[in-house]
C-alpha cells in the first residue's frame, strides 16, 4: 500500500456539492470518510457517488444502541458495500456480535470497526466526567479486546494507544487512527495526538486526517507534504 493510500480524509462538510468540491481539490485521495454531518444531509447519494468514482469509503456513523437496533442499522448499511463502518465498543459484546453478524451476512467485505474512546477525550475527562475508574491506556485496551473478542476486524483508536494495541492484540487487528497531527498543524479539539510519522511507526494501519489538510488554503499541498513525511520513514 502506498503512503497516500494509508490516509483517510473526512468529508466533514454540510452538503454533497461541497463534498464534490473537496474531492475535486484532492484527486489523489483514494479513501474518503463520510461522517454524521454529510450523511445526515446527503444520505446514500454521497456513498453512491464515491463508489462511482472508485473511491474507498469509510462510513463513520458510530452506532451506539441496543443489539437489535445496531444489527438492523448494519443491515440497512449493507447495500452500500462501504469499506469501513463504525460502532462504539461501549454497546457491549452482545451488540458488537449482533452488528458484526448482521453485516457479515449481507456485506462480508465491509469491515466493522469499534471506537475504543473518542480521541477528543483526555485522561482527565475519562476519570472526572465519565467516571471511568480505569487508567486511560487500560480502558482503551479493554475496549479493543472486547471488539476483537466479538469478532470485529479492527478499532478506531488514538495514535497514542497504537503501540500497546498492536503488541497485545496482534498484527491482524486493523488500527484506524484519527487524532493525527503533523507538527505544523493545530490540534483543535483532538486531545490524544501524535504526528503521522509517529502513528505509522507505532503500527497504525490508517490515519484519518481532516483539518490539517482540508482547513488549509491549499489542501493538495498539505496532503503531499504529509505523504513526503511518511515516505521519508519508508526509505
Ligand atoms: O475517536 C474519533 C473518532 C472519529 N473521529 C473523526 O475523525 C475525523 C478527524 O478529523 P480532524 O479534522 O483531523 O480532527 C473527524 O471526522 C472525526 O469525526 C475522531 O476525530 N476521533
Amino acid at each position: 500500500m502506498s503512503v497516500a493510500d494509508r490516509i483517510i480524509v473526512p468529508l466533514d462538510v454540510p452538503s454533497t456539492a461541497q463534498a464534490i468540491a473537496l474531492m475535486e481539490q484532492l484527486p489523489q485521495v483514494s479513501f474518503w470518510k463520510v461522517g454524521l454531518e454529510l450523511f445526515v444531509h446527503s444520505g446514500g447519494e454521497i456513498l453512491t457517488l464515491l463508489k462511482s468514482r472508485q473511491k474507498r469509503v469509510f462510513l463513520d456513523l458510530k452506532f451506539h444502541d441496543i443489539p437489535n437496533t445496531v444489527a438492523a442499522a448494519c443491515r440497512s448499511v449493507a447495500g452500500w458495500e462501504v469499506d469501513l463502518l463504525t460502532i462504539h465498543a461501549t454497546v457491549g459484546k452482545t451488540g458488537l456480535k449482533a452488528a458484526h453478524t448482521a453485516l457479515q451476512a449481507q456485506s462480508p467485505k465491509t469491515q466493522l470497526i469499534a471506537v475504543t474512546l473518542l480521541t477528543s477525550i483526555s485522561a482527565r475527562q475519562l476519570a472526572l466526567e465519565l467516571k471511568v475508574p480505569l487508567e486511560l491506556p487500560e480502558y482503551t485496551l479493554q475496549m479493543a479486546l472486547l471488539a476483537q473478542e466479538s469478532g470485529l476486524s479492527g478499532v478506531v483508536c488514538s495514535p497514542q494507544e497504537v503501540a500497546t494495541l498492536r503488541r497485545v492484540c496482534g498484527e491482524d487487528l486493523l488500527l484506524v487512527c484519527p487524532g493525527v497531527r503533523p507538527t505544523w498543524a493545530d490540534a483543535g479539539d483532538q486531545k490524544r495526538t501524535l504526528t503521522p510519522v509517529e502513528a505509522v511507526t507505532a503500527g497504525a494501519d490508517y490515519l484519518v486526517m481532516g483539518r490539517p489538510i482540508t482547513a488549509t488554503s491549499d489542501p493538495g499541498t498539505a496532503f503531499e507534504r504529509i505523504c513526503e513525511e511518511l515516505t521519508a520513514i519508508q526509505s
